[in-house]
């Protein structure tokens, strides 16, 4: 086998250093064949659904890539906007954010791109383009908040899967998580300060995470720990009492158990009970996307209305706010330490170049 080499190399060129945000993915087009195309990818792999390859192979593509590909095409639908996909053009906002603010810091040193791990913009072909560039040194930050195998592991295995093909690899470091990070739990904790500072505060916060089968859990996925973990110091920030503060798991997919309690049996209940008010924050996902503003939104506040509940609101995740990008700057800022001064390794700044950089 051929590895894809560095092109054009030349000792002149400075090392850039490389920011790369990734999120899941999402389809091209709320189509039923550009959802097939994107769930084939997704439901394919092997962290995420863990049944035996053999017996998965037969029900994905003989009962669930039939069946479900024209349903889900109609909920993306009810989300989609003139810029696409919320998942996408959130994370690409992000992204440029984050890019505006790097620059600002350390010039054309560094490089800021987003990728996606189904679907696009594709992880390998946004590594071939740093690559082109002259990333020499990379930093991942998938946008997941909580550590699980299904999403964490799966971007690093498709970042591995990427450098196996390549002759030069770049330095990597990979950001496993950031739950318990303080500035994240303080821009949540604001952003929800600043939502009911306009709405109110409701008789009851619900905090719902996507859920992962049961099984995950007692394997040894710290994913339960980690929701657990950012619900408490988010409640602890926010100074709400244990009973005001809900954590339930959302988006279930197949016939086993997943963690428990589940967000849309959790609404049933509240609404049957005759809470006045509700409010629904998602502090694992760090974009709206399908999840929270059809399923959350609408869908699970039909249900906790239906059962008799008053005032349901859905507060918006974090998107492309001021708040946020504060923290995931500070975040990536802490895993770029003893890459500074960044730009061309072989040239030490003086220090008055660097304060001139800004580094
Ligand atoms: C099949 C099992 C699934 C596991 C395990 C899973 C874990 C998981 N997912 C997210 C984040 C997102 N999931 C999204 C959509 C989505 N998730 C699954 C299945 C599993 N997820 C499916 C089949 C879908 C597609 C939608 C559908 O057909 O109903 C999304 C939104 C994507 C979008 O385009 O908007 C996100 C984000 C996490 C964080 C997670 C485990 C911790
Ligand atoms: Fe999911
Ligand atoms: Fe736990």
């Amino acid at each position: 086998m051929a590895f894809t080499g560095v092109r054009n190399y030349s000792h002149a060129q400075p090392d850039k250093t490389g920011i790369l945000i990734t999120n899941l993915g999402t389809p091209d087009a709320p189509e039923t064949g550009a959802v097939r195309r994107y769930l084939r990818e997704f439901l394919s792999d092997h962290r995420v659904v863990e049944i035996p390859k053999a017996i998965w192979w037969f029900i994905l593509n003989g009962i669930i890539l039939l069946l479900r590909p024209a349903r889900s095409a109609k909920n993306y639908r009810t989300v989609w906007t003139e810029r696409g996909s919320p998942l996408l053009y959130h994370t690409a906002d992000q992204c440029a954010a984050i890019r505006q603010y790097m620059q600002g810091r350390y010039g054309d040193d560094v490089v800021v791109e987003f990728a996606m791990r189904y679907g696009n913009p594709a992880i390998t072909d946004v590594l071939q383009k740093m690559q082109d560039q002259g990333v020499r040194r990379l930093l991942v930050l998938p946008m997941y908040p909580q550590y699980s195998a299904t999403t964490t592991a799966s971007t690093f295995d498709a970042i591995a899967h990427d450098f196996a093909q390549r002759r030069w690899i770049p330095e990597l470091r990979f950001i496993n998580h950031y739950h318990d990070f303080p500035p994240y739990i303080e821009a949540m904790a604001e952003h929800i300060e600043a939502f009911q500072k306009i709405n109110g505060s409701p008789e009851k916060l619900v905090l719902s995470y996507h859920g992962i089968p049961k099984r995950n859990l007692l394997e040894g996925d710290p994913y339960h720990c980690e929701c657990y973990k950012t619900s408490r110091l988010l409640a602890e920030r926010l100074g709400l009492p244990r009973e005001q503060v809900l954590t339930t798991f959302q988006s279930r997919f197949g016939k086993q158990e997943w963690l428990k309690p589940y967000t849309d049996a959790t609404m049933k209940q509240l609404g049957a009970e005759g809470v006045g008010s509700l409010q629904v924050f998602c502090p694992g996902f760090p974009a709206d996307c399908l999840e929270t503003i059809e399923e959350i939104a609408e869908e699970n506040k039909h249900y906790f209305e239906e059962a008799g509940g008053k005032n349901f609101a859905y507060i918006p995740a974090l998107n492309a706010e001021p708040h946020h990008i504060h923290a995931l700057t500070a975040l990536l800022e802490q895993h770029l330490k003893g890459w500074h001064p960044l730009g061309n390794s072989d040239k030490e700044l003086t220090v008055a170049e660097a304060n001139a950089k800004g580094a």
